[in-house]
């Protein structure tokens, strides 16, 4: 493997590839690198190779010309990476499809950035190695160089192997142990003293399971994971955030079609949904609010159908669900009841499919330290009073198009996942 840097700092470089595995793998022929300082290339008298950015605004732009210039000194196939926080994020699986090049160009850039003209005269592709900014893109091209490397075969010596490391399998990767065996109190666990590469291999997989529930519980999303992966990811205790979470559905005050206030009647469709939702992301709570007596009488009356009578012995998952719904009448009696749940008043966080400015983040960081009770509206939404008092509105589900018309169910079912996904 060949890696161009363009870079106007080649020394950056000397250190890093000149200790460990790299400069290895430099001596034995298996990656080299030349550099290529588009400093050479500008046709300035001071061979500078920035300039002031157009529209104003701080610090200095990577002229164009220096830069393509530099780059059509490179053979016509070669693939141009241009370090950049706007790019493809830099991951083991893009580190895979580059080891199988014979060639990699990395563009440094520095300043503001390059000119945005580069990427539409040059075929270079953006990568970024992280959501954050960084100085120059020569640290970036580093993590790749040693990311992509160690993918090369040979790079790592018989005892290394980048098969079972972290995100190669999309988990993350067990604990690992050397002497003493005992450190401090803490004994390495038993099973890899026992020289049973089964029970070594089978506790690996469990600790990699572990660690990437507790860590990384999105990367499960995309795991492959057998029957047994997921029995044992099952017997795991995890942070349940969605125990914070409550649902409110309100039938008094919201708008009918003309924005005048009315009371809904309760359905059956929502009662059961939304419970059978509360039941299966493990939610606090799920209350159902209406200040119509027979209402509330009616509520009472499906539930203890689920719950004590036919309807119990007929379907107890059904029972499960309804049996933890709560009746009450102004939402005001589902926060105090909250309140006195848990001792903390919760966050109000109404729903609409008009307006709302919350992000599912923001929520979820409530979730971590309060109570969060989700109100959604029935009938053409929320009255404004409670819009107005609450602590936060979520963002609209499909803010980005004009029809978003959900049914309460689906807009419930639909913001429970966004928030609490499969780990939450
Ligand atoms: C100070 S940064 C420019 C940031 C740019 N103004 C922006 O906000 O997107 C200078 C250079 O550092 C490199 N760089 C900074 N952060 C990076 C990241 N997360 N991934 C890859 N390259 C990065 C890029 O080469 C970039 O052109």
């Amino acid at each position: 493997m060949r890696f161009s840097i363009i870079s106007i700092f080649p020394e950056f470089f000397e250190s890093p590839l000149s200790c460990g595995l790299l400069s290895k793998a430099v001596d034995k022929g298996l990656i080299s690198f030349q550099f290529i300082n588009p400093r050479h290339y500008s046709t300035d008298k001071h061979h500078n190779v920035d300039d002031r950015p157009y529209g104003g605004g701080p610090g200095m732009v990577m002229a164009v010309e220096p830069l393509r210039r530099a780059l059509e000194t490179l053979p016509p196939s070669v693939r141009i990476l241009m370090l950049n926080p706007k790019g493809r994020p830099l991951t083991q699986k893009l580190a895979r499809e580059l080891a199988a090049e014979e060639e990699l160009a990395l563009l440094c850039g520095r300043y503001e950035g390059v000119d945005a003209r580069l990427e539409e005269l040059c075929a270079v592709e953006p990568v970024s190695v992280g959501d954050f900014v960084l100085n120059g893109g020569e640290s970036g091209a580093l993590c790749l160089i040693e990311a992509v490397s160690r993918l090369v075969p040979d790079f790592m010596g018989r005892d290394e192997s980048a098969d079972e490391e972290s995100f190669s399998s999309g988990l993350l990767e067990y604990p690992h142990y050397t002497r003493p065996e005992e450190y401090e109190g803490l004994a390495v666990p038993e099973v890899l003293s026992s020289g049973h590469h089964g029970r070594i291999a089978v506790w690996r997989r469990e600790k990699s399971l572990e660690a990437t529930l507790a860590l990384r519980p999105d990367m499960l999303d995309t795991a492959l994971l057998t029957d047994q992966d997921i029995r044992h990811l099952r017997s795991i205790e995890r942070v349940r955030p969605g125990r914070n979470l409550y649902v409110a559905l309100v039938h008094y005050p919201v708008e009918n079609k003309r924005g005048e206030t009315i009371t809904t009647s309760l359905t059956n469709l929502d009662l059961h949904d939304i419970a059978r939702v509360s039941r299966t992301y493990g939610l606090g709570g799920y209350y159902l609010c209406t200040p119509l007596a027979d209402q509330r009488e009616m509520a009472r009356t499906l539930i203890g159908h689920w719950k004590d009578g036919f309807g119990a012995t007929a379907n107890p998952d059904r029972s499960d669900a309804l049996g933890r719904v709560r009746v009450t009448g102004l939402l005001e009696e589902a926060i105090a009841d909250i309140e006195s749940r848990t001792g903390l008043r919760p966050k109000v966080v109404v729903t609409s499919a008009k307006a709302g400015d919350m992000t599912c983040s923001q929520v979820v960081e409530w979730l971590e330290a309060f109570p969060v009770l989700l109100v959604l509206g029935t009938g053409h939404g929320l009255g404004r009073e409670v819009l107005a008092a609450a602590d936060g509105a979520l963002r609209a589900i499909r803010f980005l198009d004009g029809y978003n018309h959900l049914s309460v169910r689906s807009a419930a079912s639909i913001m429970v996942d966004r928030l609490l996904g499969d780990t939450g």
